[in-house]
């Protein structure tokens, strides 16, 4: 069931029995019309926007009911099926009876209300008829009276005796595409079915949005005297059948109707004729767009002087009740479904009026899901209609309250996600349109409940390149002066008073989204306590930061930012480099912070705000007593702190990682170690925010194959290969050779770490001072203590542990070659680390990893999805795509998969396969496992969890015989096992 069907669906009783109502005062034809009229609307929508079929099911089920009762009917209605039958069944025996009781009713109303409808719509006639274009009777005795044929001819005529070439290029000269138009008026046409307030006024719209001259007409049609005199919901049924008759007349039907004595349309002639009007347009289009930077918008003149507007009853329409918006120009209204935008009656300046024209040239020629999409308007009511966006701007964020804490965040990556579409909407408008929007704040951006983003506000867009803009630079800076002074990049700021086109870049746009992207991170207005005078006074990007610091957030958003508010503006990137930027920072950047401890930790305010009372503000504390509690491993961690600070990135390593980090964490990382030490402190904490974070997203990080494998090279490539290995030695990457390391010393430290390490993991305290000593001076970017190590990224840590595999088998052998290394895939927990992560630390022989191998075609299933979204993030490692891959939550695959019938159906194993001597082995390799025994690994690892958290001994082996988890095996084992031949774990499968 599509949205449209649903909405019909979801009708409020009256709206639906009205609307049965409606149709069922067709005649059979007239539906058949109506309904194949929809049809083709939405099937031309459905090609356009939803790729799939339209289920017409319910619309025909009139159709259908009334041909069973019609002997001269087809009989075999066929009806669309489709899964969601059942929903439909239930609904269509409601509709049944309701359509019965109405069946009765209209059979009694009908002799009493046909009279009066035709009076009434008499009426209307007398009223409209000069408007009307041409206004035949339409509803006359259940009959419809077609209009007089004319003959498909190019340029095709339509009824009204203007030329479809003239109404065309027109609409054209809007930049209306076919499929804009029909778009809209196929949501129009759902509009005016879903709301019989709204009826006569969407379809009349409509109308005007495909053709001017049958906009008249439609349009006056909204203006019936009841329409005007009482509420808008009391439009009478004779005025919606109007409106869907005035929509057949107003689209191709029309043309075929017109053409026959018969009331079926011809609908291969109306097929080929729509055809042709769509190749005059694109070409028309194409021709417009070619030219777009030459036009003028402003040199075009808006015609429409519709009177859109009942001539009584306006003060109900602006109502206060009924505004939704403000600005400094206009008021926003909501209105029949629609948002409607009237310039303010108090503002009669020539300016205001231009930036009005500006604003509906320029909407018309977009079309955009993240940009608002006009309707219609009247230049004389100076009103625009537009589509209504149910949603708060985004300027709403820094009015929450700061204290205490509303329950829900949002989360910031969700919010740099989110803005991808902002970009979209700009990357649209620079580069298809060269359209700069120049007043680009959260002010002008609706979230709507779909959490869709539109861009709203053209009143002073302006085109690139557009001579004329310079008419309105004044109007438009001074608009500035009002209240976007705080967005304006200081190129503007600074010659309000100078028209000079120049000014007119790109860059403005791009400075006023760091702003934004500021406001939305900080959930503060920018320059909060500044005056717009103080604000024109800032010289320097330096400048600009110690008003909007930056450093508490993740590094590349910082760079991002930094970059767009460069003073020149000729160095800011396009938005084109900034939806790259934010793709990366989104895959980079650990998900270790939800949205609250994100707000909590990167905001002076709320930390100074919330110190007495969240322990999560106690970061300071802990810092200070973790410093107080550092043990031997100061000095190795002084030694490591420059490593550390490069670590801000690395959430993960340092999540997973015991306090211990924290004695490292000098002046520069506060937020992610803050973040660490609550995560170890305050684990009941970090749980309770978890829960509190309803908007928060999985992030995954990838990390692309090729750049590993460069680094495995590099890696591998501090072995010297020995004489014995070379003839063993391929060229490529996976055959580096590996010979005994000549530094002895280091590897001798690094592999008694590794075995501290496990020792150490076993409760047996052997802290070996000398060795971490040792370590400090191994150059390898690899932080080794008694506990934990750090590395700049995860794969380093990955490759660390595979070299520690080699190494063990290279003291026993003269030389390995690594023949395979097949891709892998890790799953990997900074959220769970406090509790499910410690666990799994303990089945693995890596801390902090448990490895997976994906198959190349793996379709991750939605419950395999979610899974892993307690695990934390993924990160995927995929040899046959060097693109880095970015696994979303809602995948649109994973959602029909059930875990257990079907993929993925395995993950295969993480091989290293090496040449031993003159044996190929496989020396590495992580456990196979199916989708389903993720889910039972969840399972088993609870018990040991609350063994964990209960204080329980654990066991390592027994009460996990998983197979797919590696067991913690100590590294005397391991080693054995390599003297064996192969590093296997024996339960694997
Ligand atoms: N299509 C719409 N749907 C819902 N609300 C809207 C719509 N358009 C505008 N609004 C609301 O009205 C407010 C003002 O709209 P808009 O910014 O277009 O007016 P304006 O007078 O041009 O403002 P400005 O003074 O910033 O130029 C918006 O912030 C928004 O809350």
């Amino acid at each position: 069931m599509n949205s449209f069907e649903k909405k019909i669906l979801i009708l409020k009783k009256d709206d639906k029995d009205s609307f049965i109502a409606l149709v069922k005062q067709l005649s059979i034809k007239e539906k058949q019309i109506l309904f194949d009229t929809i049809d083709s609307r939405i099937r031309k929508l459905q090609t356009i926007y939803l790729n799939k079929p339209f289920n017409l099911k319910f619309l025909q089920t009139f159709i259908k009911e009334d041909s069973d009762n019609d002997e001269d009917e087809d009989e075999d209605e066929d009806v669309e099926e489709d899964k969601d039958e059942d929903d439909f069944e239930k609904e269509e025996n409601n509709e049944g009876d309701k359509k019965k009781e109405i069946e009765k009713s209209r059979d009694s109303e009908k002799s009493n209300t046909a009279g009066k409808l035709i009076k009434e719509k008499e009426i209307k006639e007398e009223r409209y008829e000069t408007k009307i274009i041409p206004k035949k009777p339409i509803y006359k005795d259940q009959q419809i009276t077609i209009p007089q044929q004319q003959k498909p001819t190019s340029p095709i005529k339509d009824n009204s005796g203007v030329s479809f070439n003239t109404s065309f290029s027109s609409l054209s000269s809007l930049s209306m595409s076919t499929s804009t138009s029909s778009l809209l008026s196929t949501s129009l046409l759902s509009a005016s079915l879903l709301s019989t307030s709204s009826c006569g006024l969407s379809t009349s719209s409509l109308s005007s949005s495909i053709n001017n001259s049958s906009l008249s007409s439609s349009s006056q049609l909204s203006q019936s005297p009841s329409s005007s005199s009482s509420s808008p919901s009391s439009s009478s049924p004779l005025k919606r059948i109007q409106s869907i008759q005035n929509l057949i007349r107003s689209n191709s039907l029309r043309l075929s109707l017109s053409s026959s004595s018969s009331l079926l349309p011809n609908f291969n002639l109306i097929q080929q004729q729509q055809q042709h009007h769509q190749q005059q347009q694109q070409q028309q289009q194409q021709q417009l767009q070619s030219n777009s930077n030459n036009i003028s918008p402003r040199t075009q003149l808006l015609n429409n002087t519709t009177t859109l507007l009942p001539s009584n009853g306006l003060e109900e329409i602006f109502n206060e009740n009924n505004k939704i918006g403000e600005g400094g120009q206009c008021s926003i209204y909501k209105y029949m479904g629609t948002a409607l935008k009237r310039l303010k009656p108090s503002l009669s300046s020539s300016s205001v009026s231009k930036e009005f024209e500006n604003e509906v040239l320029i909407l018309e020629r977009l079309n955009h899901p993240n940009i608002v999409k006009i309707i219609t308007y009247s230049t004389i009511e100076r009103i625009i209609l537009l589509e209504f966006i149910d949603g708060n701007s985004l300027d709403k964020y820094p009015n929450q309250p700061l204290s205490p804490l509303p329950p829900s965040l949002p989360n910031p990556l969700k919010i740099i996600q989110d803005f991808q579409q902002i970009v979209d909407a700009m990357i649209y408008l620079h580069n298809e349109l060269g359209i700069i929007h120049f007043d680009l704040k959260p002010s002008n951006i609706l979230k709507n409940s779909k959490n869709q983003f539109k861009l709203i506000d053209f009143g002073i867009s302006k085109f690139l390149n557009n001579q004329n803009n310079n008419n309105n630079n004044n109007q438009n800076n001074n608009n500035l002066n009002m209240g976007s002074y705080r967005y304006s990049p200081p190129e503007l700021l600074c010659n309000i008073n100078n028209s000079n086109n120049s000014l007119i870049s790109k860059s403005v746009d791009v400075f006023s989204f760091g702003i934004m992207l500021w406001e939305c991170l900080n959930w503060r207005l920018p320059y909060e306590l500044l005056s717009k005078e103080q604000v024109k006074q800032i010289k320097t990007e330096m400048e600009r930061e110690s008003h909007l610091p930056l450093d508490h957030l993740p590094k590349g958003i910082q760079d991002l930012i930094r970059l767009c508010w460069k003073q020149d503006p000729s160095i800011r990137p396009s938005f084109i480099e900034i939806r790259s930027r934010l793709s990366e920072i989104i895959l980079n950047n650990i998900p270790s912070l939800n949205g609250r401890q994100f707000w909590i930790s990167c905001s002076k305010y709320l930390q100074n705000s919330h110190s007495s009372n969240d322990n999560n503000n106690n970061n300071n504390n802990n810092n200070n007593n973790n410093n107080n509690n550092n043990n031997n491993n100061n000095n190795n961690n002084n030694n490591n702190n420059n490593n550390n600070n490069n670590n801000n990135n690395n959430n993960n390593n340092n999540n997973n990682n015991n306090n211990n980090n924290n004695n490292n964490n000098n002046n520069n990382n506060n937020n992610n170690n803050n973040n660490n030490n609550n995560n170890n402190n305050n684990n009941s904490n970090h749980e309770n925010n978890s829960k509190d974070d309803t908007t928060s997203v999985i992030i995954y990080e990838s990390i692309p194959w090729l750049k590993f494998k460069t680094f495995l090279s590099n890696h591998l490539n501090i072995y010297r290969p020995s004489s014995a290995s070379s003839n063993t030695s391929n060229s490529n990457l996976t055959s580096k050779s590996i010979q005994k390391p000549q530094q002895q010393n280091k590897y001798n430290n690094y592999y008694n770490n590794y075995n501290n390490y496990n020792n150490n993991n076993n409760n047996n305290n052997n802290n070996n001072n000398n060795n971490n000593n040792n370590n400090n001076n191994n150059n390898n970017n690899i932080i080794i203590n008694n506990r934990n190590r750090n590395y700049n990224s995860y794969y380093e840590y990955i490759f660390d542990y595979i070299k520690y595999i080699l190494m063990v088998i290279d003291e026993r052998r003269d030389s390995v070659s690594v023949i395979e290394f097949s891709r892998f895939c890790t799953f990997f927990s900074p959220l769970i680390s406090s509790s499910l992560f410690r666990s799994i630390q303990i089945f693995c022989d890596i801390p902090g990893l448990y490895g997976y191998c994906l198959k190349k075609d793996l379709v991750l299933s939605s419950s395999m999805i979610t899974l892993m979204s307690k695990i934390g993030y993924l990160i995927f490692i995929d040899p046959n795509n060097t693109n880095q891959l970015f696994l979303k939550t809602k995948a649109p695959n994973c959602n029909s998969i059930s875990p257990n019938n079907n993929t993925p159906s395995n993950f295969i194993d993480f091989t290293i396969r090496a040449k031993i001597g003159n044996h190929n082995q496989r020396i590495f390799q992580c456990h196979g496992h199916t989708c389903s025994s993720l889910s039972a690994l969840i399972k088993e690892l609870q018990p040991l969890i609350d063994n964990n958290i209960n204080g329980g001994s654990g066991s390592k082996k027994s009460t996990l015989n998983s197979g797919f988890l590696y067991q913690k095996t100590p590294i005397s084992e391991i080693k054995d096992r390599h003297i064996n031949g192969s590093y296997l774990n024996q339960n694997y499968k």
